[in-house]
C-alpha cells in the first residue's frame, strides 16, 4: 500500500482534537470504529461513564481456550499551547523533513494507529491468529484512567476476555534501541500542613506554621537530592528511585495588595507529586513521610491527593517479571528482532500509564512504543514524529502480534496444547 494513504490515516486520527479538558471523544470513537469495519473486527462501545467512550475491537482467535491478547492505548491527550508551536498542535502537519507535528503524535495516537495498520497487513497477508487479539482504545489516561482502563480492567467484560498479556505505551528512545517497560512508579500525591501560633512579624518565636513547614521541606529536599544524585552518578535508572518535586505552596494571609507583611501565619501547606518504584518498600517510605516530613511533634498533618499501592492484588510488587519463567518477553525480543531492530533493557516507567490496572489484576503488562531515534516529545511543545519512524513501527506490530497471536504454550512435555 502506498506509505502516504497510510500516513494520511495517522494524520487523520491526530487532528481530532481528544486535548483535555473537552476531548472529542465521539469523533476519535467513529474514527476507530470506521477502521474497525474496514477490517472487519468486531466492534464493541462500551460506555462505563456517560460521555466517555471506550471501543474495544476483537479480532477472534482460532483457539479461543487461549489467554488473548490486549492492545490497549489511550485516544486522549494533554492540552497543547498552541501558540508555542511552529505547526499547531492538530494540523499534524507533515514537513520536508518528514516529521509530524502534533500533539498525541508521540503519546499515543501512533501506537493505537500502528496497531490497526499492523492488523491491516497481517490481514492482507492471509494471517489468522491462533489467540485472539483484543484492542481496547480508552479514555482519560492523562487524568488517572479511572473512567477508562481502570473500569474496564475491573469490568465483568474484561474477565471473559480472558486476557494473558497486554501491551500499551512506552516511551521514545532517543538512540536506535526501542525502550521497553515492565513496570511503572506508583503516583503518591502528598500534601502536607503545618500549623504554628500566629504572631507579629518582627518576633523570633519557635514552632510558627512557617517554620514547621520547612524543616520538612528541607528534609524532603535532602531526601530528593540524594536519590537523584543516585541517577546522576549512572547508578540508577530514572525509573529505580523515589522522586519527590514540590509542586505547590499555600500560606500567608492574603490583602488586597497581596500579602499582610508584619503577620506570621498559623497554617501553611505544601503539596509534593512523588513516584515510588514497585521495588520499593512502601510501609518504610510511609513511615518517613509520617516522622520526618509531617510529624505530628512537629504540628503536622498529612494528606494523600492520590497513592497507588505498589502491590498488586495479590500482594505482589506490580512489576511483571522478565526472566524466562515469562514467554512473552523472549517473543517480545525475538519478534523485535526480526523486524530488524532492538529492544534496550527493560525498566521501570518513571510516570503512570494506564498498564498500572492491568498489572494491578496480578496479569503481566509490557510498556511499548516503538520510536527509535526519536527525541523524548510527550507532554512538550512541538511534539512529533518522523514519518518513516512511524510506518517502521507498524512493522515491528506486524512481527510482534504475528508472534503473539500464533503462540501456543507447550506442556512440559512438549506438546503443544493443541495436539493433546
Ligand atoms: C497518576 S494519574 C496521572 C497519569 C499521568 N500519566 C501520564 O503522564 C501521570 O502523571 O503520570
Ligand atoms: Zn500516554
Ligand atoms: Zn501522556
Amino acid at each position: 500500500e502506498d506509505p502516504l494513504a497510510i500516513l494520511s490515516r495517522f494524520q487523520q486520527y491526530l487532528r481530532i482534537n481528544t486535548a483535555h479538558p473537552n476531548p472529542n471523544y465521539y469523533e476519535a470513537a467513529d474514527f476507530i470504529l470506521s477502521h474497525a469495519k474496514s477490517l472487519s473486527l468486531e466492534s464493541q462501545t462500551l460506555e462505563f461513564v456517560k460521555g466517555k467512550p471506550l471501543i474495544l475491537l476483537k479480532w477472534p482467535g482460532k483457539h479461543t481456550y487461549l489467554p488473548s491478547i490486549l492492545l490497549n492505548s489511550h485516544t486522549d491527550v494533554v492540552p497543547a499551547e498552541h501558540h508555542k508551536w511552529t505547526h499547531p498542535p492538530f494540523d499534524a502537519h507533515l514537513d520536508h523533513n518528514g516529521l509530524i507535528y502534533a500533539r498525541g503524535s508521540q503519546d499515543m495516537k501512533c501506537v493505537g494507529l500502528q496497531y490497526l495498520e499492523a492488523i491491516r497487513k497481517l490481514k492482507s497477508d492471509g494471517f489468522e491468529p491462533a489467540r485472539t487479539v483484543y484492542l481496547s482504545f480508552v479514555p482519560d489516561e492523562e487524568i488517572g484512567g479511572h473512567d477508562g482502563a481502570e473500569k474496564l480492567a475491573d469490568s465483568e467484560t474484561f474477565k471473559k476476555m480472558n486476557v494473558g498479556i497486554v501491551l500499551d505505551e512506552g516511551l521514545a528512545s532517543p538512540d536506535e534501541n526501542y525502550r521497553v517497560f515492565y513496570g511503572e512508579r506508583c503516583p503518591w500525591w502528598l500534601v502536607i500542613k503545618a500549623t504554628g501560633a500566629p504572631g507579629h512579624g518582627a518576633k523570633l518565636y519557635d514552632n510558627t506554621a512557617m517554620e514547621n513547614l520547612l524543616k520538612s521541606i528541607e528534609s524532603v529536599r535532602r531526601f530528593r537530592a540524594a536519590q537523584f544524585d543516585l541517577v546522576k552518578a549512572g547508578l540508577k535508572a530514572e525509573g529505580e528511585v523515589i522522586s519527590v518535586n514540590m509542586v505547590f505552596l499555600k500560606a500567608g494571609t492574603p490583602s488586597p495588595t497581596g500579602f499582610v507583611m508584619n503577620l506570621q501565619p498559623s497554617e501553611a501547606e505544601a503539596g509534593f507529586d512523588i513516584r515510588v518504584p514497585p521495588t520499593v518498600d512502601q510501609a518504610s517510605l510511609e513511615r518517613r513521610i509520617a516522622e520526618e516530613w509531617a510529624p505530628a511533634s512537629r504540628n503536622m498533618t498529612f494528606e494523600f491527593k492520590q497513592k497507588v499501592s505498589v502491590y498488586d492484588k495479590f500482594g505482589k510488587p506490580s512489576l511483571t517479571v522478565t526472566d524466562s519463567s515469562n514467554p512473552w518477553w523472549a517473543l517480545l525480543e525475538g519478534a523485535v528482532k526480526k523486524a530488524n531492530r532492538k529492544l534496550g533493557k527493560p525498566e521501570i516507567f518513571p510516570a503512570s500509564t494506564d498498564a498500572r490496572y492491568f498489572r494491578e489484576q496480578g496479569l503481566p503488562a509490557i510498556g511499548f512504543s516503538p520510536m527509535a531515534n526519536t527525541p523524548i516529545l510527550l507532554h512538550d511543545h512541538n511534539e512529533f514524529l518522523n514519518k518513516d519512524e512511524y510506518l517502521e513501527g507498524i512493522d515491528a506490530y506486524k512481527s510482534i502480534i504475528k508472534t503473539y497471536a500464533s503462540f501456543v504454550e507447550h506442556t512440559r512435555d512438549g506438546a503443544s496444547r493443541e495436539e493433546l
